[in-house]
């Protein structure tokens, strides 16, 4: 494969849709695809532009072996399509919107890709997350234990080589340091 898996992760919450909306023409202009994503949400809660699908039918996929990666969190199976392993041998660049929890697959799948965790400070997430309305207080409430359990592993230096991407700020300067980080990450010779 030539082009480089580019997989973001981060709290549901952090901002990985809204942050590679802004960047798809940019991400384009320097050969970067982003995969779209086959979630079984229910669709009108959709809230970026996924392919909502209903449990047997992704089952069904999974089967064919239709994704590059799948997982199983928040009560929803996503799947990653297997054309992302044909644009990287093209020798496109393939952005994901990933998962903490499947990180270890990942890059078992993908040694040489780069990891990016989007962070956002944990009162900023509870706010965004009940300012976007798509899920209900409880489901907020087990998101938010969720992220807790991962800060443990994954920001206490258990994972060194991931990319530390602060979205507490700005988007359009998050935008900019991502844009900056992948132009300048080189896979090894
Ligand atoms: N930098 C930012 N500043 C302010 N609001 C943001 C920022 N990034 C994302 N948001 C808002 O936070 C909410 C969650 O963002 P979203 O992209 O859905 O997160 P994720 O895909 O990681 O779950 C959305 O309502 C979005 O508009
Ligand atoms: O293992 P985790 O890092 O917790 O991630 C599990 C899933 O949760 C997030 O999706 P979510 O349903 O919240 O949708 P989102 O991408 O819009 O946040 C994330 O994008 C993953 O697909």
């Amino acid at each position: 494969m030539n082009g480089r898996m580019i997989y973001l992760i981060g709290p549901s919450g952090s901002g990985k849709d809204s942050l590679l909306d802004s960047a798809r023409d940019a991400l384009a202009a320097q050969g970067c695809r982003i995969a779209r994503r086959v979630i079984t949400r229910s669709a009108d809660a959709q809230g970026e532009a996924a392919e909502v699908v209903d449990p047997d039918t992704f089952a069904r996929l999974e089967a064919e072996g239709a994704f590059a990666m799948n997982w199983y969190a928040n009560g929803l199976s996503y799947g990653i399509p297997r054309v992302v392993d044909e644009w990287l041998s093209a020798g496109d660049d393939v952005l994901v919107n990933g998962s903490r929890g499947y990180l270890p697959e990942a890059r078992r799948r993908y040694p040489h890709m780069l990891a990016v965790l989007l962070t956002v400070d944990h009162h900023v997430l509870r706010q965004r997350l009940h300012a976007r309305s798509r899920e209900s207080a409880e489901e907020i409430e087990a998101r938010l234990a969720r992220n807790a359990g991962f800060a443990e592993t994954l920001m206490t230096g258990e994972s060194d080589d991931l990319c530390l991407l602060d979205n507490s700020g700005s988007l359009a300067q998050t935008r900019e340091r991502l844009l900056k980080l992948i132009a300048e990450h080189r896979l090894p010779d």
